[in-house]
């Protein structure tokens, strides 16, 4: 099934329980927090206080998605502000089995990110630990960027390494996600559509998670 997750990031972070209740009332399955640390990405935004000022507003599956260089050093903090999942980045990680174990060993589930010109062979012998894999189709740091049409064959070589070897991981991809780009991204294998500017920066968030998924919807359709 396919998810939308919105992205905060767009968010009015003036009145962010009020727009994170109107995607969720739209029926977003996730909702994606970008934790940027001014070093790994030149952007600095949020930290474990704003997710557990968030958790009691929302139902949603929190998503947390860490462009911080040394996760390690955050992840029992998110776990225990109301984290679901906690993806980190390959670049970002020199013990990538290690975060990732340290991850699962709190009882959340554990993704991993990668970079658009990251091969797919740095998650190759972890991908069974791995609940959730982020292909980046934008370089991180930033909303409001344009989708990288390059990763969409890393897409495509994902699922069927998936498939092949009768794993479970999700596909989720991030940056640039619209309802021009969300039918590419789903027939190529992506499961869970990160959507930031696409959703919060539209007149009508709710309108803009329904046309998201079902231009995605079509294309998956179409194919079967
Ligand atoms: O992780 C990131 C950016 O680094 C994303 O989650 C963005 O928030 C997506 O924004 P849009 O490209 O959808 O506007
Ligand atoms: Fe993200």
């Amino acid at each position: 099934m396919l998810k939308i997750a919105p992205s905060i990031l767009s968010a009015d972070f003036a009145h962010l329980a009020q727009s994170v209740q109107k995607v969720e009332q739209a029926g977003a399955e996730y909702l994606h927090i970008d934790v940027m640390d001014g070093h790994f990405v030149p952007n600095i935004t949020l930290g474990p206080l704003l997710v557990k000022a968030l958790r009691p507003h929302s139902k949603m599956f929190f998503d947390v998605h860490l462009m911080i260089e040394q996760p390690e050093r955050y992840i029992d903090d998110f776990v225990q502000a109301g984290a679901d999942l906690i993806c980190i980045h390959a670049e970002a990680c020199t013990h990538l089995h290690r975060c990732v174990t340290q991850i699962k060993e709190t009882g959340a589930k554990v993704g991993v990110a990668l970079n658009p010109h990251t091969p797919l062979n740095v998650i190759q012998y972890i991908l069974p630990l791995l609940d959730l894999v982020l292909l980046m189709t934008v370089n991180p740091g930033f909303g409001g960027q344009k989708f990288i049409p390059q990763v969409l064959p890393k897409i495509d070589e994902l699922s069927r390494l998936i498939k092949q070897n009768g794993l479970t991981a999700e596909i989720e991809v991030d940056g640039g996600i619209n309802a021009e780009t969300a039918p590419l991204v789903a027939r190529a294998g992506a499961r869970v559509l990160v959507a930031g500017s696409a959703v919060f920066g539209a007149p009508d968030p709710a309108q803009a998670v329904h046309d998201i998924r079902r231009a995605a919807e079509q294309a998956t359709a179409a194919i079967c």
